[in-house]
């Protein structure tokens, strides 16, 4: 299960009704049959590519045609590339650039907008474990989760006294389908369950935390390791990470 998926049913058993976007028509399609017979909730779906520039203003124009206010944004959906940036095709790590913070920015903006109107919501931002330090052979995947963890904080602080309360996630190495697309060989022992990390990051925003940690200790700790350290060392510490992963 993805960790998009854990967030729509963790919010659907809580009652909330869900728009659903992916690119996955026939998968979004399944989830929403199967959390409104389960919860008894709405749940509308968009298939979205976010890849493309216009996909925020896609989505915020379709929610204001069907007169829907999202109280609950989650931007979850991403991905990553791992080895060497130039053996990368350019396409690829700009796809990465535009799902994973622009995209984010762009529904930030859009619909952080309508909330704060509304003096009323919440945005909860998916960063990493890799928003800490520099991470060579992920490295744009790494530099685009440090922007999201920042970006959110910042954010947050402009609007909370618009009542719009803003959270990062950042989660360790999850069992989902993340990995299977990256040449990373993580074993799923060493992975949280995307149920584990999503009941986590909402009972932390139930607490008004501006960042959480939901993944396992031994994760969080090597969050914290860079801020000792002398930069350049967190680097080649990351680089020996990335290369044990098998990402070089
Ligand atoms: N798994 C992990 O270890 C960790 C994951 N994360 C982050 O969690 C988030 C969710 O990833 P996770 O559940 O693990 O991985 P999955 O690959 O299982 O899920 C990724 C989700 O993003 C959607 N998505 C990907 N590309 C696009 C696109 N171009 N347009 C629209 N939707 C897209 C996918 O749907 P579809 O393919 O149908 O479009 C899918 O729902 C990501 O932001 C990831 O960076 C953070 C830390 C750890
Ligand atoms: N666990 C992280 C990378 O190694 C992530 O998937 O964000």
């Amino acid at each position: 299960m993805g960790l998009g998926e854990a967030f729509a049913e963790a919010l659907a058993a809580r009652g909330a009704n869900l728009v659903l976007v992916a690119r996955s028509l026939d998968a979004l399609n399944a989830l929403a049959k199967r959390l409104t017979e389960q919860y008894g909730v709405q749940a509308i779906v968009l298939a979205v590519d976010l890849a493309e520039r216009d996909a925020a203003m896609r989505i915020s124009e379709e929610l204001e045609r069907q007169r829907i206010a999202v109280d609950l944004l989650v931007n979850n959906a991403g991905f990553g590339l791992t080895g060497e940036f130039l053996s990368n095709p350019l396409a690829r790590e700009e796809d990465l650039v535009q799902v994973n913070i622009q995209a984010l920015v762009g529904l930030s903006h859009r619909l952080g907008s309508a909330m704060a109107a509304r003096n009323k919501g919440g945005i909860i931002n998916v960063a990493s474990n890799a928003s800490f330090q520099p991470i060579p052979y992920m490295a744009t995947y790494a530099a685009s989760k440090a922007f999201v963890l920042h970006f959110s904080e910042a954010l947050g602080h402009e609007l909370a006294p618009r009542n719009v309360q803003v959270m990062a996630t950042c989660p360790g190495p999850t069992s989902t389908r993340f990995f299977a697309a990256t040449s990373a060989d993580q074993p799923t022992i060493k992975m949280d369950a995307a149920e584990v990390v999503v009941r986590r990051t909402l009972e932390a925003f139930d607490r008004q935390e501006k960042v959480v940690y939901p993944g396992r200790s031994s994760v969080r700790i090597t969050s914290w390791l860079p801020r000792f350290i002398p930069r350049a060392l967190a680097v080649r510490a990351a680089a020996a990470a990335s290369r044990g992963m098998g990402l070089h």
